[in-house]
């Protein structure tokens, strides 16, 4: 019974594999690494058939689907000779007329590293600030801008694909009435023009929030992200100072109350929470 320690283990390529199929050389593939069940064949608890009929090829799949508990995974690390690889390293040392190169392991390319999906959310958070500032926010691009500041500030507790989602939420515009779904008696922010009203009343006629803002000028998004983080954040009061039964007083401004999770807070800017708030309607409404 051959035991190879794991870095004694070597490159094969699946050609040389095919060859081992007979009772007296037996491997099998199974993800992506050489076993040689030889002598372990006749002992199989599945019978010898099954691996005979599996010689030479890739049994992941079968094994997997007749495998049903872990026994089998634990044992067959024992039988493992090696791992496949494309190319011998070898053949390609001698290609070139130079010394072989041992491989340490299969190429890592192939395989997405734990990393690259950090990568993939700092390369969206690029994309989404590289691009053309959209109407009502020419402060998105500006390295100066209270925005970047703001980023800079947030960034250790921010991770990036969040504030990519919270930008791409402040880049759309969108309409306050939302909020009276919410049925929530402290909301006070009201449409400040024959315009908004307008427009308010097309969306509630099924009419996108982004088409009835187009047809009304007025109607775009008002606070840069800065803003809107920085309200959220100084408006944010504890529950300790809430009275259970009624809400606590609006800022002068008006807004939104909102809940999250155990925590009360006044927003200006209602659509931004909307949807956490929404999450906490029940809260809210045992409040309202
Ligand atoms: C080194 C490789 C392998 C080892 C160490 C191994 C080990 C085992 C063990 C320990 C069992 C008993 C299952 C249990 O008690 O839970 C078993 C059952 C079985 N194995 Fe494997 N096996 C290997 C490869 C394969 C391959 C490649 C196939 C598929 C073609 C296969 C098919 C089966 C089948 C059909 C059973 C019977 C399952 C049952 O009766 O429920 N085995 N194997």
């Amino acid at each position: 019974m051959p035991l190879v320690m794991p870095a004694q283990r070597k490159p094969y390529t699946v050609e040389e594999v095919i060859k081992h199929n007979t009772p007296s050389s037996l491997w099998v593939i199974m993800n992506r690494k050489v076993y040689d069940v030889t002598a372990f064949h006749k002992k199989h608890p599945g019978g010898p058939g099954v691996l005979l009929q599996m010689g030479g090829k890739d049994a992941t799949a079968a094994a997997a689907a007749a495998h049903k508990s872990i026994l089998p995974a634990n044992l067959m690390w024992e039988f493992c000779i090696g791992y496949i690889v494309r190319t011998k390293p070898q053949e390609e040392g001698q290609a070139d007329n130079k010394p072989p190169v041992q491989k340490k392991a299969p190429s890592p390319a192939k395989e997405p590293s734990p990393r690259s999906h950090v990568e993939k959310a700092k390369s969206e958070v690029k994309s989404v600030t590289s691009s053309a500032p959209l109407d009502g926010l020419s402060d998105v691009t500006d390295a100066d801008s209270p925005l970047a500041k703001a980023r800079a500030k947030n960034k250790r507790r921010s991770p990036p694909s969040f504030l990519a989602d919270v930008e791409r939420m402040l880049t759309r515009p969108v309409m306050p009435t939302k909020c009276q779904d919410m049925n929530l008696q402290h909301q006070k922010q009201k449409p400040t023009s024959n315009a908004q009203a307008q427009a308010e009343r097309g969306a509630e006629e099924g009419s996108s929030p982004e088409a009835a803002a187009a047809e009304s000028p007025d109607m775009k998004p008002e606070r840069s992200f800065t803003t809107i983080m920085e309200e959220m954040e100084s408006d944010i009061m504890p529950m300790s100072d809430v009275d259970a039964v009624t809400a606590p007083e609006p800022p002068p401004s008006g807004g939104l109350l909102c809940f999250f999770s155990s925590t009360a807070c006044w927003s200006g800017r209602p659509s931004v929470v909307q949807q956490v708030a929404h999450d906490d309607k029940a809260v809210a409404d045992g409040f309202g």
